[in-house]
């Protein structure tokens, strides 16, 4: 059983349980727990749900046009056949100074990559997505908005804070997104894939993905599947999403559920 899987039904379960109950931005309640960590060793395996279907492909499109097309433009990611973000586009057709903006006015993957080649020991790798100046002009204020790297002994680690997750739909996303993430970082700095962990502030299940949710706490879970990256790839603006590939990917089915807008 994957360590995804183990983590993820684990909080699902405490949240149903315990959750605080309550109405919030969207129209639609919420059950939240506050404060949680999810611990992965990319060493020892990817961390992806089997317990559904998910789009991993999607996930890594979405994740490039942040992170290489440095992007806000809803256009460019629906040309890569993604729609995960046309509810927020903007009328001139962007997400405002979200995300992939973000990355780019501070050119904050090539400072990331200098940093961990040229001074590994250093303890100021961040990318932050959560511009002060900016938050007005943002379709939706970015969630998982910042990450913290780590070198040691040829590993690189990684801390990625997000502020609010929606465990339906964006945590696993989000899991999967910043596992592939770390890989490539670790491919064109020279160094290995190490620990991933993810804290999530405020974690939440919308009312309308309890069902969805329950039914996946009775499904049998399957070990994770193994990743396959481009070795040939030197350089992070070089990557496609097919320079990625999960192998043996065994996974229950997708389990449908709304987004709250
Ligand atoms: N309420 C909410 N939850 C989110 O997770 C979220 C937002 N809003 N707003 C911005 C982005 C958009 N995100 C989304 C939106 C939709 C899916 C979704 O529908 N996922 C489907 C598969 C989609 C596909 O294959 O194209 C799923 O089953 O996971 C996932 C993430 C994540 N973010
Ligand atoms: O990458 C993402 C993007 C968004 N989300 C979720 C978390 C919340 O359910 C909504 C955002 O609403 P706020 O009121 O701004 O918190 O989107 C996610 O989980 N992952």
């Amino acid at each position: 059983m994957s360590q995804a899987d183990i983590q993820y039904l684990a909080l699902v379960e405490d949240i149903l349980e315990n959750g605080y109950y309550d109405n919030n931005r969207t129209g639609i309640a919420t059950k939240k727990l506050f404060g949680k960590l999810l611990s992965y060793d990319l060493q020892k395996e990817f961390p992806i749900l089997t317990t559904k279907f998910v789009a991993f492909k999607t996930a890594v499109k979405e994740l490039l046009w942040i992170y290489k097309h440095q992007s806000n433009d809803v256009k460019l990611l629906q040309e890569m056949g993604v729609h995960v973000w046309d509810e927020w586009a903007k009328e001139d057709g962007t997400i405002g100074k979200a995300y992939g903006y973000q990355i780019a006015k501070h050119k904050q993957i090539d400072k990331l990559i200098d940093g961990l080649k040229n001074d590994p020991q250093g303890r100021r790798h961040i990318i932050s997505l959560w511009d002060m100046n900016d938050l007005e002009e943002m379709a939706l204020q970015p969630c998982a908005f910042q990450t913290m790297w780590d070198v040691a002994d040829g590993y690189v680690n990684c801390t990625l804070v997000q502020r609010s997750g929606d465990m339906g739909l964006g945590i696993p996303f989000n899991t999967t997104q910043y596992a592939v993430l770390i890989h490539m970082i670790a491919q064109v700095t020279g160094l290995k894939p190490g620990k991933f962990q993810h804290y999530i502030n405020n974690a939440h299940i919308y009312e309308n993905h309890f069902e969805g949710l329950r039914t996946q706490l009775t499904r049998e879970a399957y070990p994770a599947p193994s990743f396959w990256i481009n070795p040939e790839i030197t350089d992070f603006y070089d990557f496609t999403p097919d320079d990625v590939k999960l192998i043996d990917y065994k996974h229950q089915p997708k389990i449908a559920m709304e987004v709250a807008i």
